[in-house]
């Protein structure tokens, strides 16, 4: 049993595992898990303390402590030895929270993403290696496979999990469960539980999952798009594909104004890129440039058209900030034709252009395209988008845990 296959199965019950058999039958226990995130853009740490109350229910999740750093590992990778630090000093964080009594028994798990898929699996090792070193020396559970490279399935399918786990919809009556949309650097994530069966029904294996909760088999509608997230788009979008050495190069963009030369970093590589002084500029180029990395790659889902309710986090959510579609503390309901009007107004108004974001018509440009010519999305499709909910973060490492205390056995 593990984490590989789409198959997970949740039915196992907890408290036969979490549950010492010498606590009276109605005594709460609470116990913590640790995940570390390791994206292609940043590390991060999640602390949860949980609460199980009754052994034949999903535990409560009492608070998450969070904390994260820049970059992500995969930009250690001509370096391993230094990829390391970065959690030594997250892990400081996981001592001050768990109690010291419980760090024995408190498991640390780390799930890499997309920056660490998408390197060549030796040197993807290398880098693991020198994490598990560091988790080995911490003073937590460190179980069999703690650290791996996540699967875009699971990963899509966690965070359908957390968020649904977060909103209450996970119960016996899985009849509203929400959406979810995922934006990383790297890749990009959609799921979902199909209303019409015909979904899921003719589409090859890695667009959908089963998995097991409540004695029900479901299965899920989920895709992970291993280079549309939103810094492989750009680094695609601009023709640097494979172009690491050539740092002295500025490519040119139709989504940069004419004499503009900005650049940005990702997975260790810097990217130089300007506008096109004697060429294209503005949306409708911009929108063609983003449309190659998206025609032709991503799928319509069969029945989006009639789903209503869709959370869209991560770089949707960043991306909607920057733009002032939304508040940073509050988050809110954006309907997919505003970040359209947004991304004209940005490429097409010098005045929009703000030298701390100068990548924001690119970007939302891109998110534009993948919503409408990608997924399909009508105009007025609402997406939640959120980066908290409940003060907890809304990402996958969340459901993650959950899947994981669902079988390993921690006494
Ligand atoms: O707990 C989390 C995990 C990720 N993110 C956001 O998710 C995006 C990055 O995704 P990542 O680097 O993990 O990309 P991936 O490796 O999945 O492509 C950034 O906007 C992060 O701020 C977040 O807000 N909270």
């Amino acid at each position: 049993q593990g984490y590989v296959g789409n198959d997970l199965d949740f039915s196992a019950n907890f408290g036969n595992i979490l549950h010492p058999v010498t606590r009276p039958a109605n005594a709460s226990r609470i116990f913590y898990g640790i995940m570390f995130d390791a994206g292609s853009t940043g590390t991060r740490i999640h602390i949860y303390t949980f609460i199980q109350k009754d052994p034949e229910r999903l535990p409560v999740l009492d608070n998450e402590m969070f904390h994260s750093t820049k970059p992500g590992l995969s930009a250690y990778v001509n370096r391993p030895e230094n990829a390391g630090h970065s959690l030594k000093q997250l892990l400081v964080v996981a001592m001050n929270t768990v109690p010291r009594v419980e760090w024995k028994r408190t498991p640390v798990v780390l799930r890499a993403t997309a920056g660490l898929r998408n390197l060549p699996p030796a040197k993807a090792h290398e880098l693991l290696e020198e994490v598990r070193e560091v988790l080995n020396d911490s003073p937590f559970f460190v179980p069999a496979d703690s650290v791996s490279v996540m699967n875009g399935t699971n990963e899509g399918i966690f965070a359908w999990l957390t968020i649904n786990f977060l909103t209450g919809h996970l119960g016996p009556n899985m009849k509203r469960t929400v959406g979810i949309l995922d934006l990383g650097g790297g890749s990009t994530q959609i799921t979902f539980l199909p209303k019409s069966e015909k979904t899921v029904e003719h589409v090859p294996a890695d667009y959908r999952a089963r998995f097991r909760m409540f004695s029900t088999t479901h299965v899920l509608y989920t895709h992970s798009y291993p280079k549309n997230g939103i810094k492989e788009a750009r680094i695609a979008a601009i023709g640097a594909l494979g172009s690491e050495g050539q740092e002295w190069k500025v490519y040119k963009t139709a989504c940069l104004p004419k004499n503009y030369i900005g650049e940005f970093s990702f997975g260790g590589v810097t990217y130089r890129v300007g506008g096109n002084p004697e060429g294209y500029t503005g949306y409708k180029s911009c929108y063609q440039e983003m449309l190659k990395v998206v025609k032709g790659v991503i799928q319509r889902p069969h029945e989006l058209k009639d789903r209503s309710v869709f959370y869209a986090f991560s770089y949707y959510f960043d991306h909607a900030v920057e733009a002032g579609l939304i508040d940073e503390n509050r988050g809110g309901a954006v309907r997919t034709r505003d970040f359209k009007k947004r991304a004209k107004e940005v490429c097409n108004r010098v005045t929009m252009f703000k030298l701390e974001h100068p990548f924001l018509c690119m970007d939302l440009t891109y998110i534009t395209c993948l919503l409408r010519d990608g997924y399909g999305f009508k105009e007025n499709t609402v997406l939640e988008l959120t980066k908290k909910v409940n003060n907890v973060e809304a990402s996958w490492a969340l459901g993650a845990t959950i899947s994981y205390f669902s079988y390993i056995k921690i006494l």
